[in-house]
């Protein structure tokens, strides 16, 4: 891998303490590093290489999944850190900072390769990015990259507008935006499940298939974010981004090769057979709620309007439920259902495949109770497949029941989510970053919804904080004659129970 410099834009938030050192460092002790690094860390607040180093220390300790094996691997690894005090709006901070970077280099002597990752507000993103150009930070003897983080876009127009600004200064294929549901290592396996197992291959269609369920289900509610949540909802916070791209990753066909530009462009079909919902569709496809007071897991908790600092009569979408067709030979007829929502019974996110049942009345006779196959992918917080068969019990009289199949790999220390994600973005494969086609037709296809949100047009649901939502979610699905499954703990001996 080739040595380079990071610049870290927001060095001093929460998410470069949470995730970003942590996943360095991980790299590091992996050796998933280039050889020689510099890490420029970047904010206004006054901190100088020393305090900051110790900040960067104190995050790894508190937050990295792994701790060094001697303290001489911790201070090897901080001692590549630096800090410069930048004013994202002042072009002067962006000079001294050019000054320091090359000074850097020429010290280890390292090419002019630099990474720059935008752990910042969004309102940041383009005056950033223009920035990096005016200064001459971005014209390098060596590659340069922009590693961006969510949301990209508050809605369709904002999105073109800030791509078309980024791409002043950066080509598509230089700039990564993150999608942290990309880096989950089930969603990453969806791309082998699907096409390196001719078993499921030949399953994965219209013909075997009767629906999907998609579900991203948190138990937290807004936390600290009021400010940005009560603006935004779970329409752009979570469907916009991490589950249509879960989606897209379940529905993708077979490309003749497995690369990124292929994943892609089977990506980017996925979503261009997108049924458009408009007017009457959104009614009928699309369920809007908002959590109400209720318990979760144990402890009272208040309605979201009653939330700190959140607008009294706010009407913002904290869970959607959502229909979708897909207009392809692949998956016509099957309706993706994907739901997602905050203060929910569990958190739980997964996949589940429900195959059709077209044998069922051959054992109607018998009365015995035939249950659909199901095939379960767990993405978070545990990470497992499960197929569910049935079979003829040993024991009671040969009677047909569930069995669990676990294809799970054994999992031991699993590198998180932006290890792999940053690690790509060394390698420069970008398979797993969000491409501007599927940023943009995502919004094409979300934004008649928040426009009939906005409107007013589509009903507010409320749903008890520690359900599983509103009721209508479950009629959603009961109107095809489906239900949504359950899977924290599917016991073998008893059919599925279903949420609701
Ligand atoms: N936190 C999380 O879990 C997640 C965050 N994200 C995204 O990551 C990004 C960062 O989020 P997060 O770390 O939580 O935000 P924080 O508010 O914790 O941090 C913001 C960072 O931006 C810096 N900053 C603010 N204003 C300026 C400025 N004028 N010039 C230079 N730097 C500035 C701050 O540094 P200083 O005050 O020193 O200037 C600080 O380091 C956002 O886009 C967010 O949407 C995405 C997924 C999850
Ligand atoms: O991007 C976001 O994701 C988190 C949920 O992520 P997960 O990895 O814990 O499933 C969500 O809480 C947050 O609102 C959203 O911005």
């Amino acid at each position: 891998m080739e040595s380079m410099t990071f610049v870290l834009f927001g060095a001093t938030g929460d998410l470069a303490k949470r995730k970003i050192y942590p996943a360095l460092y991980n790299l590091y002790l992996d050796k998933k590093m280039p050889q020689a690094i510099s890490v420029f860390g970047l904010g206004r607040k006054e901190f100088t290489d020393a305090t900051f180093q110790e900040h960067v220390r104190k995050s790894i300790e508190t937050f990295s999944r792994r701790k060094a094996e001697n303290d001489e691997q911790l201070e090897a690894f901080i001692a590549s850190f630096r800090y410069s005090i930048l004013d994202a709006t002042k072009i002067e901070d962006y000079e001294t900072l050019l000054k320091k970077v090359e000074k850097r280099e020429a010290e280890l002597n390292i090419p002019q390769n630099r990474m720059f990752y935008l752990s910042v507000g969004p309102e940041f993103f383009d005056l950033i990015a223009l920035n990096l150009k005016e200064s001459g930070l971005g014209t390098t003897a060596g590659w340069k990259k922009l590693l961006i983080e969510k949301p990209f876009g508050h809605d369709l127009a904002s999105a073109r507008e800030l791509n078309e600004r980024l791409s002043k200064a950066f080509t598509e294929e230089e700039i990564y935006r993150i999608d942290h549901y990309l880096g989950k290592p089930m969603v990453q396996n969806l791309e082998a499940l699907e096409f390196a197992n001719p078993v499921l291959q030949a399953l994965w269609n219209n013909k075997h298939i009767a629906n999907v369920q998609i579900t991203a289900s948190e138990m937290v509610g807004v936390e600290e974010r009021a400010g940005y949540y009560d603006h935004v909802g779970a329409l752009r916070d979570m469907v916009q981004n991490h589950l249509l791209q879960m989606l897209m990753m379940t529905a993708m066909q077979t490309p003749e090769k497995v690369g990124q530009d292929q994943i892609r462009e089977q990506k980017r079909k996925v979503m261009e057979a997108l049924r458009p919902v408009n007017g009457q569709d959104i009614h009928e496809n699309i369920i809007r709620g908002q959590y109400s007071s209720g318990e979760v897991n144990g402890q009272a908790s208040v309605g979201y309007r009653d939330e700190p600092n959140i607008k009294e009569n706010s009407s913002t979408d904290t869970f959607i439920a959502a229909r979708i067709w897909i207009d392809n030979d692949l998956w016509e007829g099957v309706p993706f259902y994907i739901r997602t929502g905050k203060k929910m019974k569990e958190k739980s996110t997964r996949i589940v495949i429900e195959f059709k049942d077209t044998l069922k009345e051959i054992y109607e006779e018998k009365k015995e109770q035939i249950v659909p196959n199901l095939l379960i992918i767990e993405i978070s917080p545990n990470e497992n497949i499960k197929l569910l068969l049935n079979s003829k019990s040993p024991f009671e009289n040969g009677k047909i029941e569930q069995v669990e199949i676990d294809l799970t790999h054994a999992q031991k220390d699993v590198p998180e989510a932006y290890e792999r994600l940053i690690f790509d973005a060394f390698k420069g494969d970008s398979t797993f970053f969000a491409h501007w086609n599927e940023v943009e037709l995502s919004w094409e296809w979300v934004q008649p919804v928040l426009d009939a949100f906005e409107q007013g047009d589509a009903p507010l649901h409320f749903y008890p904080a520690g359900s599983n939502g509103p009721e209508a979610s479950d009629e959603l699905l009961a109107a095809n004659g489906f239900k949504w499954w359950l899977d924290s703990k599917p016991a073998a001996k008893e059919s599925l129970v279903s949420i609701g």
